[in-house]
């Protein structure tokens, strides 16, 4: 069919080639191209234009009104039209108008070939050969039938029925007319081998108006194209008309159209057998789940028959141990009986064993019942002795119940005896509260007379002391312009180790005075009172020391002179007093204090003064400048020399420019001691020397100065020269005495106080400022360079 197929196209263009020439040469001014396309044909005759021309050329006039310049779409239908149905009046095989606006342009090529060949007759041009040229091809092989063409459809159902035996059902149109074209169709399909080509083109063209081919039986189509071909390969020269091609083209279309349904029936059973197909292959896939599961409960059967065999086997092994068992019980029960026959003997002799033993309980029960009897008779006698017991002590309850029924009575007594006391005290204590009550009021009375007397009393004792503080103002204000050596006593606190009870100091007064008493000596022969311008306790501290004496330091910046030293026995506290251990400022002594003093008040009047502040460190040792300290047996570490720190002040007045010039020495003077005392030998023994001489130069020039002698012995001690200035120059002079509690110092203590006392006594006259004066210093050094 294929190959038919094939063959069929290949006339189809050779068709439609012959058909372009033919046009060409009829309208030669379209320029038609030979190889032209079904749509390019289609193009050139869609408007009917060409189509009416082809037909006017050779037959002028017959279609009037039609021609070029039409191209609304009503026109051009009306020239196929025409066309067309010039084409049917010369009983031509025309097409549709369809066919010119899609699809196979095969009807309408087949159409103009019958028009060229019935327009000019026995024109056979080169193509026609290619027509006939069809390549040979097999017979169709199907079995022969009447032929006839009504009878061509027995396999279907009916002629008017819906289907054929082909399967392909009739289309209505074509269920009318099978009788009427029955006739004709049964001449061209029972034509003998060469009459095809003397078809008349009018028959065919008829025939192929007509249904016929539709409701003839593909055999029979097979039969005419077998015919067809035959008939074109038994012709000398090949030649097919066209019109018999076009019919062979119509059958071949019939059967291909016949094909394409039974294709289209071939998919459709596909689908339907294949849906079938995944059917039963679902039900295999069921049967398949069920064969399983029948395999599982065989499985789970067999299971179950091995379950059984196992518990078979079990039991007949059980059997097996129960027979064995049986046959162990037997022998056991013949052990058994032997031992229950052993058992019977040993029990005869148990029986007589235990008769005996019976007998024996019986003679010892008897025993135990007379033991009892006797016992129950001494329980009984012993309840008899018990309930006169009882007797006797319920008599003695009786008894004593009634002596404290005596005793009871007696206290009630006792207890209204004292109830009435009570009540008389209560009466008596009512008198001594109002008596008391009038001693209170009475006593008020004389304690307000007391208190407002008291008030009195204190306004005469604030009275007393503000008398008190102004004599010692005045008293020191005398002083001071007498220009006396201040003097402060200083009472060194026991060292530690040191038996503080027995100290000499007995009384420290707030005005100075001092009570020295010896405790070897009693009575007034062992106390001695002296009178400085203040006495330190051993309990005060560096800062109240330094706080009575800031006021004489501050004035070294207003141009007098000062001069503080310490005087005192050696180990009584000089040189903590005047330098103290410098480790804490809280410890700091009078030196460290006053520097710093003189430092933070220049800094405050820099704006006023300006200050210069120089520093000047002497030590005197055995009468040179040097410092020594050593150990003594007083004093682990005993300055062996006399050191002077003296500070040289000098200030101008920022606005008038007057110079001030002040000087102040800070003196530590070595410490005296009695050499025997001290065991000085060797260096230290002439150290001791050199201090007591210097400290004696000391209490001559202080002497001299108290008695107001011409000539003070300055000279005779460098000490003596260095405080000269300090000593006899108009200055402010401050001793400190220290003393040493202990009462092995007793008599040092003594004569430092007489010393001091001595020094108190000293007038050095009102001190003056060196404010604009000759500079003393100056001056001495002057005298010194004259002399
Ligand atoms: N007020 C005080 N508080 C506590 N310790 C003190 C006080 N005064 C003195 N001491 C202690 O007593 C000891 C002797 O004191 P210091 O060396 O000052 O005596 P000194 O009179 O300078 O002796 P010397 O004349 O031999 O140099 C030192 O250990 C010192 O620390």
């Amino acid at each position: 069919i294929c190959g038919l197929h094939g063959a069929a196209k290949t006339c189809v263009d050779a068709g439609r080639a012959v058909v372009i020439k033919w046009i060409s040469a009829l309208i030669p001014e379209y320029g038609i191209p030979p190889d032209s396309s079904d749509e390019e044909l289609r193009e050139l005759l869609s408007d009917g234009t060409v189509l009416c021309r082809i037909l006017n050329t050779p037959i002028p006039g017959v279609l009037e009104g039609s021609g070029a310049g039409y191209t609304s779409s009503e026109q051009r239908s009306d020239n196929v039209k025409k066309f067309l149905s010039v084409v049917a009046d010369m009983g031509l095989p025309g097409f549709s108008v369809k066919d010119l606006e899609e699809g196979s342009m095969s009807s309408v090529v087949d159409c103009l070939l019958v028009l060229r060949d019935n327009l000019n007759p026995g024109v056979v041009d080169d193509n026609s050969q290619d027509v006939s040229k069809i390549p040979s091809r097999k017979k169709w092989r199907v079995p022969e039938t009447d032929g006839s063409l009504v009878a061509a459809a027995p396999q279907g159902k009916t002629p008017s029925g819906e289907n054929r035996g082909n399967g392909v059902p009739y289309p209505k149109s074509q269920q009318k007319t099978p009788a009427f074209n029955g006739k004709k169709l049964r001449e061209i399909f029972q034509l003998k081998r060469g009459s095809y080509a003397d078809l008349p083109a009018a028959k065919i063209s008829e025939m192929m108006h007509s249904n016929s081919l539709d409701n003839a039986s593909t055999q029979s189509l097979l039969t005419v194209i077998n015919g067809i071909l035959d008939e074109s390969i038994e012709r000398k020269k090949g030649e097919i008309p066209h019109r018999v091609v076009y019919l062979l083209r119509k059958v071949v279309q019939e059967i291909e159209r016949r094909l394409c349904i039974q294709a289209e029936h071939i998919r459709n059973q596909n689908t339907i057998i294949k849906t079938r197909e995944e059917k039963y292959l679902s039900k295999i896939k069921a049967l398949q789940v069920l064969v399983n599961g029948t395999n599982e409960e065989n499985q789970m059967t067999v299971n179950l028959l091995q379950v059984v065999k196992e518990e078979k086997s079990q039991i007949e092994e059980r059997q097996k141990l129960s027979e064995q068992n049986v046959v162990r019980l037997i022998k056991e029960k013949e052990n058994a009986e032997n031992m229950i026959a052993s058992l019977k003997e040993e029990m005869e002799v148990m029986e007589k064993l235990h008769k005996q033993q019976l007998d024996q309980f019986e003679i010892k029960t008897k025993q135990m019942e007379e033991k009892l009897a006797t016992k129950v008779k001494e329980f009984e006698l012993h309840v008899l002795r018990s309930n006169m017991k009882i007797e006797e002590v319920e008599t003695t309850y009786q008894q004593k119940s009634q002596l404290w029924n005596k005793k009871e009575n007696i206290f009630h007594n006792y207890m209204n005896s004292q109830q009435l006391y009570v009540k008389g005290l209560n009466i008596s204590s009512r008198s001594i509260k109002s008596d008391m009550y009038a001693f209170q009021m009475k006593w008020r009375d004389e304690m307000s007379n007391l208190g407002s007397n008291l008030k009195c009393l204190v306004d005469a004792a604030d009275n007393y002391h503000k008398v008190l503080a102004e004599n010692q103002k005045l008293f020191n204000e005398v002083q001071e312009l007498r220009g006396n050596i201040r003097v402060y006593c200083r009472v060194r606190p026991f060292l530690p180790g040191q038996d503080k009870q027995s100290t000499t100091i007995d009384y420290i007064g707030e005005s100075g005075e001092l009570l020295i008493s010896n405790p070897l000596k009693q009575g007034k022969d062992g106390q001695r009172m002296f009178k400085f311008n203040k006495v330190f306790s051993s309990f005060a501290s560096q800062a109240d020391v330094f706080s009575d004496t800031q006021p004489l330091i501050r004035s070294v910046l207003d141009g007098f002179n000062v001069c503080i030293f310490a005087y005192g026995q050696t180990g009584s506290g000089k040189t903590y007093t005047m330098s103290g251990p410098s480790t804490s400022k809280k410890d700091w002594g009078v030196n460290y204090r006053a520097l710093n003093d003189l430092f933070d008040i220049s800094l405050n009047r820099r704006n006023i003064f300006s200050y210069e502040v120089g520093v000047q460190m002497v030590e005197i040792y055995n009468e040179q400048a040097n410092r020594a300290v050593g150990a003594t047996a007083l004093n682990e570490r005993s300055s062996r020399s006399h050191s002077i720190l003296t500070v040289h002040v000098r200030g101008v007045d920022v606005k008038t420019g007057s110079i001030s010039r002040g000087c102040l020495h800070l003196v530590d003077l070595a410490g005296s001691e009695r050499v025997e005392r001290s065991e000085a030998t060797g260096d230290r023994l002439k150290e001791a020397q050199h201090i007591n001489k210097s400290l004696s130069a000391l209490g001559d020039v202080i002497f001299a100065l108290a008695q107001k002698n011409a000539h003070v012995p300055y000279r005779n001690s460098k000490l003596t020269q260095v405080l000269q200035s300090s000593l006899g120059g108009q200055a402010k002079t401050l001793m400190f005495v220290q003393i040493n509690p202990d009462v092995e110092s007793y008599s040092e203590t003594i004569s430092t106080l007489k010393f001091a006392e001595r020094v108190s006594g000293v007038e050095l006259g009102a001190a003056r400022s060196n404010k604009d004066g000759k500079d003393i210093k100056e001056l001495l050094e002057q005298i010194a360079c004259i002399k």
